[in-house]
């Protein structure tokens, strides 16, 4: 295995333009390296095993394997990227559209959340790449709009790069539970329709300089199995108040119990999602967590930051797992495909599904 050295990871000023000021409320979350899990090692194994049941947040440190360093190097580029797009104007940005909730899950298109006087996004804006319009061969024919299309190629081969990873994961957490090799390998294939996507969010400083009084990406947990997590600027943050899983994502937390994630360089953020701890009945954790103003001088910077999510294949099942480790019984009231899952999840998200109900949609 080649040896990488930190000097192939960017931490200039150009991705990290303040450090992350001293003395506010962060999490120690453990480091965990993909070299030792890609190696079999049991102890990084095991551990990542009880961070998913406990907090469902790590870091994945990327430095010394080469699928790592390329992962993060295609992570530059694509903060690189985002500077040049998220700069279309907005008229051509909103004809990115999303699809319907029905299909789409929030994998594809353009979404702002909040925009100033002059029309411009003031809070957050995000750009979805879905993963099935290039590898689940439905749509032969898909087209990026053209503010996007110059970078097709390397949407393309993140994906690629990021779907292995997602897998390595899942394959440490078949054995953990000690399930049938496959059992979830199997449902989080490149070439599923499963609602995967590579999401790039951009949040613009605030003009006055003053912190957004509300979180531009509210307190949530993601309709996902892994997620994993780039960015070069503080303002992430989860919280360590009682995290059951059925109390609304949206229920408020109290200020205090809310603690940052501070980028690493090197290293990128991993999280599970919703699905895992639905298979696992609850066992697995799908952390809580949102995103504040970058602290301090950071707050003065835009900041932008890629995720790349894996989720089970559309029409899989999402039924506990045959494990020792896991408790019988259905975590779901009904016995729910993936897609019929995130839909409702995805509805009530975006507010639509009273409006769904009395027809109005
Ligand atoms: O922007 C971030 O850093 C996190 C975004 C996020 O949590 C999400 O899109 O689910
Ligand atoms: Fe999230």
């Amino acid at each position: 295995m080649a040896t990488v050295t930190m000097t192939e990871i960017d931490t200039s000023s150009k991705f990290f333009p303040e450090p992350f000021p001293e003395g506010l409320p962060v999490i120690d979350l453990a480091r965990i390296s993909l070299a030792k899990l890609l190696d079999g090692d049991d102890k990084e194994s095991s551990t990542l095993f009880e961070v998913c049941k406990d907090k469902g947040f790590c870091y994945l440190d990327l430095r010394t394997h080469e699928k790592g360093v390329r992962l993060t190097k295609q992570a530059e580029q694509m903060h690189q990227a985002a500077k040049k797009f998220f700069g279309a104007p907005i008229e051509e940005k909103r004809k990115f559209n999303t699809r319907p909730p029905e299909t789409g899950l929030l994998d594809r298109g353009y979404r702002e959340t909040g925009c100033d006087a002059e029309g411009n996004p003031n809070k957050m804006e995000m750009v979805n790449i879905a993963q099935s319009d290039f590898f689940s061969g439905e749509e032969p024919d898909y087209q990026l709009p053209p503010f996007l299309a110059p970078y097709e190629d390397l949407f393309k081969s993140i994906m690629r790069d990021a779907n292995e990873i997602h897998n390595v994961i899942l394959t440490i957490l078949e054995k953990q539970l000690q399930i049938q090799p496959g059992t979830f390998t199997s449902i989080h294939k490149l070439t599923q329709n499963s609602g995967d996507f590579v999401r790039v969010l951009n949040y613009p400083a605030p003009k006055d300089g003053i912190p957004l009084k509300d979180p531009p990406t509210p307190p949530h947990r993601d309709a996902v199995s892994v997620a994993l997590l780039f960015t070069w600027q503080g303002g992430l943050q989860i919280t360590n108040a009682p995290n059951e899983y059925k109390r609304l994502d949206t229920e408020l937390d109290p200020e205090e119990s809310w603690f940052y994630v501070p980028p690493i360089p090197g290293h990128v953020i991993m999280n599970l999602g919703d699905a895992m701890h639905i298979m696992t009945n609850g066992l697995l954790n799908s952390g809580k967590h949102r995103v504040v103003t970058p602290p301090g001088p950071q707050g003065r910077y835009q900041r932008l930051s890629v995720l790349l999510v894996a989720r089970p294949w559309a029409d899989a099942k999402l039924r506990t797992v045959d494990s020792p480790l896991v408790r019988p019984g259905q975590y779901l009231d009904q016995d729910l495909t993936a897609r019929e899952w995130g839909r409702e999840k995805v509805l009530r998200i975006i507010g639509l599904a009273d409006k769904a109900k009395s027809g109005k949609n």
